[in-house]
C-alpha cells in the first residue's frame, strides 16, 4: 500500500506564540523524518496535529490525499503512535504490558509473539518482572517492543530514544531505517542526529515558517 501524509500551511498558536506557521510537510512510503527543535518548540504538538489528536489549528492535514477529519479512522488503522512517556502499566509485567497493548490495539498475537518481541529489545529474562521493578530504559524498551509486534505502516514516535543506551539507540535507528525500506514511514522527534539513517529528512521547529 502506498502511504501519503501531507500538511498544508499548518499554523498553531499557544499562549499568544506561534509554535509553527505556514508549515508544509509531505511524508511518503520510505521516508524517515526527524522533527527537531528546542524544548517547547511544538514537536509533540505537531505529531498530535498530524495524527488528528489536536484539531484547533489552522491549515489542513491530508491522509492518502483526503482531509484527515474525514478519514481519521483509516489513518488510525495504519498508525503506531508511541508517546513521550514510556506508557507502561507499573504493576503489570513486561509480558502483561505487551498483552495489554495488543488487546487495546485489536491485534491477535500470542504470548510467544510477545516474548519474541521482548527478546528483540533485550528483555530476555525480564518477561515476568513488574514494570515498576525495571529501569527507565527497560520500561522504554517494553514500549519499543511494540514496533516488533504491531504491524502498522506509519510509525509516529515521540522521543523514543529517551533513557535508551548507546547500543539500543543504534539498534533502534537500524529498525527505523528497515521499516522505511520495507515501505513504511516514520515521523520521529528526537535530539539525536540519527546519522545512521540514510536519506533522513529533517524538519526544524523554531517558531518560523517551515517546509519539509
Ligand atoms: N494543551 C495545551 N494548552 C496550552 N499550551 C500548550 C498545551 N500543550 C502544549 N502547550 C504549549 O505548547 C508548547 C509546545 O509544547 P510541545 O509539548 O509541543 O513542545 P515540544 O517541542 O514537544 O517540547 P519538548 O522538547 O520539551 O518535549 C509549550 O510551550 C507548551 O507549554
Amino acid at each position: 500500500m502506498s502511504l501519503s501524509l501531507e500538511a498544508r500551511q499548518l499554523a498553531c498558536e499557544r499562549d499568544g506564540r506561534w509554535l509553527f506557521r505556514g508549515l508544509d510537510l509531505t511524508l511518503n512510503a520510505g521516508d524517515v523524518m526527524r522533527i527537531e527543535g528546542p524544548n517547547g518548540s511544538g514537536k509533540t504538538t505537531l505529531l498530535k496535529v498530524l495524527c488528528g489528536q489536536i484539531v484547533d489549528v489552522e491549515g489542513e492535514v491530508l491522509w492518502q490525499g483526503e482531509p484527515l477529519r474525514r478519514v481519521r479512522s483509516e489513518l488510525l488503522a495504519n498508525l503506531l503512535y508511541l508517546g513521550h512517556g514510556a506508557g507502561v502499566k507499573a504493576h503489570l509485567s513486561a509480558l502483561e504490558n505487551l498483552r495489554w497493548y495488543q488487546a487495546i490495539s485489536g491485534d491477535q498475537v500470542s504470548s510467544r509473539d510477545c516474548e519474541l518481541a521482548l527478546a528483540r529489545v533485550g528483555l530476555v529474562g525480564f518477561e515476568e518482572v513488574p514494570a515498576i521493578q525495571l529501569s527507565a530504559g527497560q520500561q522504554r524498551r517494553i514500549a519499543l517492543a511494540r514496533l516488533h509486534l504491531t504491524p502498522r505502516l506509519l510509525w509516529v514516535l515521540d522521543e523514543p530514544f529517551i533513557a535508551i543506551d548507546a547500543e539500543g539507540v543504534a539498534a533502534l535507528e537500524q529498525l527505523l531505517a528497515e521499516h522505511a525500506r520495507r515501505g513504511g514511514a516514520v515521523l520521529v522527534t528526537t535530539h539525536h542526529a540519527l546519522e545512521r539513517i540514510e536519506g533522513l529528512r529533517s524538519l526544524r521547529l523554531a517558531g518560523e515558517v517551515a517546509a519539509a
